[in-house]
Order: C-alpha cells, then structure tokens, then sequence
C-alpha cells in the first residue's frame, strides 16, 4: 500500500434515525431505511471505484470475471453477516447481484480505457 491509503474504519455519516427495535410508526421504519440506504449508497459507490481500479490493474480482460475470487468474497460476506445479524437469505443473493454488476462495471471500464 502507498500514498493514499484510506483510513479504517470507514467513517460513513448516517443520517438521524429510530431504533428499529424502537420504531413505532412506518413513517419512523421508512425514515430509518432511507438513511440507511443513503449511507449504503456511500459505500457501494466507493466499492465501484476499486472496480475502476481493478480494470486499471488487471494484466488482461479475460482475468476480469474471477470464479474462485467470486466464491471467496461470497464466503468471506456470509462469514461477517453472521455476528452482524445479517440473513444469510439476503446477503449471498445481493453480493452475488453486486458481484456480477461489477464485473460488468469493470469490463465496460476495461474497453474504455484499455482497447
Ligand atoms: O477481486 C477482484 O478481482 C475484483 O475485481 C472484484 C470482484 C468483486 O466485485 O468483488 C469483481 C470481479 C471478480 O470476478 C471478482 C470479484
């Protein structure tokens, strides 16, 4: 790692919420997902730009699709959903969507700036 190596943890500002265990009404559930999301947003756009960076990196195009890495970021999400409190149900189906959206993200970036 070099010059601009991001501080951890990742400090993402949330918006103010309810508790979900506090929630009495859905316009507090609906507030308290939308700044969640907001926040998800944040970190999704962030993770995109290390695709930017793999399709920088990458030696060829045909290492973009990656079954092996796939299945080790798969593993390693269902690994850290559990102690979160995170269904296995929604993570591994979002991450493999997010997975596959990102590997279209980086080959589009690739014949962008590499063909
Ligand atoms: O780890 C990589 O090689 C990536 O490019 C990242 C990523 C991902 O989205 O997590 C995307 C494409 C690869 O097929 C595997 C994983």
């Amino acid at each position: 790692m070099s010059a601009e190596v991001k501080d951890a943890p990742v400090a993402i500002a949330v918006d103010a919420r309810v508790a979900p265990e506090a929630c009495a009404s859905m316009a507090e559930v609906r507030h308290g997902v939308d700044a969640l999301d907001r926040a998800l947003v944040v970190l999704l756009a962030e993770r995109q730009r290390y695709m930017d960076a793999a399709a920088r990196i990458k030696p060829s195009r045909d290492v973009v699709h990656d079954d092996a890495r796939i299945e080790d970021v798969v593993q390693k999400v269902l690994a850290a959903a559990g102690p979160a409190g995170l269904s296995p149900a929604i993570a591994e189906p979002v991450w493999r969507t997010l997975i596959d959206r990102c590997i279209a993200h980086e080959l589009a970036a690739w014949d962008r700036t590499r063909t």
